[in-house]
Order: structure tokens, then C-alpha cells, then sequence
């Protein structure tokens, strides 16, 4: 690493040591879990945004109304649910004024804006489609679709409408998980040799008829822990489309179609890397390796992303909800002043030959809010000023070149887990709706 871009790491590194010392401790902790749960809630501007949740899920409590109450200019609006009971029963414990039946009395509510789709992942495509059609934006829970074909087929949708369509990956939403890429793309720790991610939750936390583990709700481990593991090995070197070169299931469920456990490989391109400083920061022979398991006998999640590069090594630590809690470790190794031909240096972090290792060890929590409120602030803000007809040119191109990369990145994403499927030998996921008419028409063949 010449000296220049050494200073500008260092410059970008005390700032990160600066900020983390402010951050550690119980209060902080304790400040950040609250923030997560909600609590505080702000004054509404006159006129916030109305949205609406698809799905009476678990997730859109911690992903969507709890940061909703922290965020002036979003207001959770109405709830939908496939039963008009559960939804009032929602609507009521999570003081959302209306409760809607059935998910298109939803999308077709002319009060809302923008609709949070919430349901198993085989649905996502079909109601995120019938939203846009409606007129509303999207955010839209990972994995965004059954499969790629799915993400082009909504994602062409809403271009012609003309509305956001965001696949909701919180994690990178969050400033620890920024400054990660950051480090990385800027050469901070040299060329990228190998990039390996691991998400492993436990077994007990999810029953074996979960959504998860189902095939006809487009379920399997590698479209939910593992597309978190796809979307990393992305987003941190900032390269779109990593090739496959191998990947294995393990742990079969529903009659072998899906997968427990997935792990594989990936290579990068030469030349891939999107970043936007001068030179490319993965190595021409860069290796990704993820791996990913819902059926995990360990007794706690073990969410992490390490990077090693020629000239050191980053690693983070429940990298899916950093602002619970979370470590980043860096080490870095530097000339030391004087050159090769300082030999002399005796210190513990002296490597010999002029080189020393620095090590560091931070904790980035920005504002201490969690990864779902920067989401949803980023969500509203880009849709106000799509919304807006008197905002600034300037404004108006940053929000189209998000949505640009909103469509590419769910599209990407999307092939990645595809291929990772084939090159297991699994089948592609696919809509439910798509699903079921198959298995209706292979019922009717057998009847005949
Ligand atoms: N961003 C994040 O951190 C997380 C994201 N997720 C994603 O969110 C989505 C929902 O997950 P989660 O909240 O854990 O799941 P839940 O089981 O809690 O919720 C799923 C919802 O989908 C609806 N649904 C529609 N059709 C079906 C069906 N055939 N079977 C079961 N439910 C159905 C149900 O709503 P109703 O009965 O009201 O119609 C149900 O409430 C998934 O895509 C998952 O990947 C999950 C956890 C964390
Ligand atoms: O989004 C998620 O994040 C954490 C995982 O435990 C969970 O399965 C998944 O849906």
C-alpha cells in the first residue's frame, strides 16, 4: 500500500476508533435495544406517509411498526391478513387503525402509498406485482422472489410504473455494515483473496412445518439465511454477478426438494469489482464461501462475514442486527517508517522486514438506531422525493440511480441463489401460485 492511500485509510480508521469508543458500554447497549423495541415514539409531521403491512407476520412488528414509531413522516396505516379476524386482532395489538380481509382489499386501499409485503417468500412476487399495479411503492422482504425470473418479471413492472420496488435488505442499511464495505472496496486491507460468510441459527428456533422449510411457500435455508450469505458476498466487495463453482445441500427436507444446510463456493471475475475507487479491490483469483444453516445444533445464531486480503484481514460479527451488538476486527499490515531496511524493531506488532501489524478492534452504531429504521428512513425519503415535483434535479437522479440499483441488485441476487440451486442439484423455487397449478395438473393427469 503506497503512503497516500495508507494515510486515507488511517485518516477513515481513527474516525471509525473515534466513534466506537463512544459506543461501547451498557447504556449504549441498552439505548439501542430500546430504540429497536420503539420505544419513544415521535410527533407525525401533518401528512406522513401511509403504509401498509401484506401479511399479519412476526417480522414486520421489529422490521416495519416499531421503527415506524421512531420515523415522523411514515405512519403504519392499515394491516392485511388472508383472515379478516387475525388481521383485526393485529390491527388491534399494534394500534394500526384499519384492518383489511384480504390482502388485494389492501393493495387496492386508495389511502396508502407504499405497501411492506410480508408474507412466505413464494408470495412475495405475485403481491409485490399487484401492489405496483395498484399504484404503490414496495418494500419488498428478502429473498425478493421465488426465483430470477420472478425478480425481472416485478421489477420490469415497476419501471413502467415508475415506483420504488426495494427489496428489504436491512443489514446493509446499517453503518457498521457500510463501514465494512467501505474498508473493503478502498484497498484498506489490499487486494481481496477470500471472502467467507456463515449464517447459522440454531434448529430450535424454527419448527420443522415452518415457511421456511416448506417447497410449495418457495422455502429452503439458501433463500433465507443464505440469501443473506449471496447478497454479502456482493454487496462487501461491491461485485454484482460472483460466479458459482460448486455448492452442496445438506439436510434434505420436504421430500428432498429443500434444503437444511447449503454451502458453496464462488469466484470472482477479473475486473468485477463495482467499486468506486480507482483500482479494483478483489484479487484476480478472489474465492467467496458461504455457508448457511437453519438446522444448526449450535445453541446460539452465528451471523459472520470475514475478508482476507494481502495485506490483512477484516471480520465482522453479527453482521444480520449489528446495532444489537456487534464486533469488527481489523488487521492491517504496514510498512513501518524506515522502510525494508528497518529490521531493528524488536515490538510485539514488528512482523521483521520493515512491516508491523496494527490491529483494531471497533463497534460502528451510527445514531444507535436499528438496521430496519435506516431502512425505512432511506425507503420514505427516496419516495417523497420521487413523489415531489419540485424537488431538486440533483435529488431526483440520486433516487432513480437507487432505484436502478434497487432492480439490479433483486435481479443479481436472485440469479446468484438460482445458480447456487442448480449447481446443487436442487430445483429452482418457484411462485406459488406457480406451484400449486403444477401440482393441480399433475393430480388431474393421475386422475385420468
Ligand atoms: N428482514 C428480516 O429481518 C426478516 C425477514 N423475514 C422474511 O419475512 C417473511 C415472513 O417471515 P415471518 O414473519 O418470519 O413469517 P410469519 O410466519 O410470521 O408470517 C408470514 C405471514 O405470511 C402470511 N401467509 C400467507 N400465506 C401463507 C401460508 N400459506 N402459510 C403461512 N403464512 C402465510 C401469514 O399472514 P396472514 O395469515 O396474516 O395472511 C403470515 O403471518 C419471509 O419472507 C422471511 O424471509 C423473516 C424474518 C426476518
Ligand atoms: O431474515 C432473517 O434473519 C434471521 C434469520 O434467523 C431468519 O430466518 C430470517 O428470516
Amino acid at each position: 500500500m503506497d503512503e497516500e492511500s495508507a494515510a486515507v485509510h488511517t485518516t477513515y480508521l481513527t474516525d471509525l476508533i473515534a466513534q466506537s469508543k463512544h459506543n461501547k458500554g451498557a447504556a449504549g447497549q441498552l439505548q439501542r435495544v430500546l430504540n429497536f423495541l420503539g420505544h419513544n415514539p415521535v410527533q407525525k409531521t401533518d401528512n406522513p406517509v401511509r403504509i401498509g403491512v401484506l401479511g399479519a407476520s412476526q417480522v414486520a412488528t421489529y422490521a416495519l411498526i416499531w421503527p415506524a414509531q421512531r420515523i415522523a413522516d411514515v405512519e403504519v396505516a392499515a394491516v392485511a391478513a388472508r383472515d379478516p379476524k387475525r388481521a383485526a386482532d393485529y390491527a388491534k395489538k399494534h394500534g394500526i387503525p384499519v384492518a383489511h380481509g384480504s390482502y388485494q382489499q389492501l393493495v387496492d386501499d386508495p389511502s396508502l402509498t407504499a405497501i411492506y409485503v410480508a408474507t412466505p417468500n413464494g408470495l412475495h412476487g405475485e403481491w409485490a406485482e399487484a401492489a405496483l399495479r395498484a399504484g404503490k411503492h414496495v418494500l419488498c422482504e428478502k429473498p425478493f422472489t421465488a426465483n430470477a425470473e420472478e425478480a425481472r418479471l416485478v421489477q420490469s413492472v415497476a419501471a413502467k410504473q415508475r415506483l420504488l420496488c426495494r427489496e428489504a435488505f436491512h443489514y446493509k442499511e446499517h453503518p457498521a455494515n457500510k463501514a465494512v464495505a467501505q474498508l473493503l472496496q478502498s484497498g484498506a486491507i489490499g487486494q481481496l483473496q477470500q471472502l467467507a460468510v456463515q449464517v447459522l441459527i440454531p434448529a430450535w428456533a424454527f419448527s420443522k412445518d415452518d415457511i421456511r422449510f416448506q417447497a410449495r411457500l418457495a422455502g429452503g435455508t439458501m433463500m433465507d439465511a443464505g440469501c443473506y450469505c449471496a447478497h454479502t458476498l456482493r454487496f462487501f466487495p461491491g461485485c454484482s454477478r460472483p460466479h458459482v463453482t460448486s455448492a452442496t445441500a445438506g439436510k434434505l427436507m420436504d421430500g428432498g426438494a429443500v434444503d437444511g444446510r447449503m454451502q458453496a463456493t464462488l469466484a470472482y471475475p477479473k475486473g468485477s469489482s463495482s467499486s468506486s475507487s480507482s483500482s479494483s479491490a478483489l484479487g484476480a483469483a478472489a474465492v467467496g464461501k458461504l455457508e448457511a444453516d437453519l438446522r444448526h445444533k449450535g445453541l446460539w445464531p452465528r451471523t459472520r462475514f470475514v475478508a482476507t486480503g494481502t495485506l490483512g484481514r477484516v471480520e465482522i460479527n453479527n453482521f444480520i442486527l449489528p446495532s444489537m451488538g456487534h464486533n469488527i476486527s481489523i488487521t492491517r499490515t504496514l510498512a513501518q517508517p524506515g522502510g525494508p531496511g528497518n529490521k531493528s524493531d524488536c515490538s510485539p506488532d514488528s512482523l521483521g522486514d520493515g512491516l508491523k501489524e496494527q490491529r483494531h478492534s471497533i463497534e460502528v452504531y451510527g445514531s444507535g438506531e436499528s438496521n430496519y429504521y435506516y431502512q425505512l428512513t432511506r425507503f420514505i425519503s427516496d419516495l417523497r422525493v420521487l413523489e415531489d415535483k419540485q424537488a431538486p434535479k440533483e435529488a431526483k437522479r440520486a433516487v432513480q440511480r437507487a432505484m436502478d440499483d434497487d432492480a439490479r441488485d433483486a435481479i443479481d441476487n436472485m440469479t446468484l441463489i438460482d445458480s447456487i440451486y442448480t449447481a446443487a442439484g436442487l430445483p429452482l423455487r418457484q411462485p406459488t401460485h406457480v406451484a400449486a397449478a403444477a401440482a393441480a395438473a399433475a393430480a388431474s393427469k393421475a386422475v385420468k
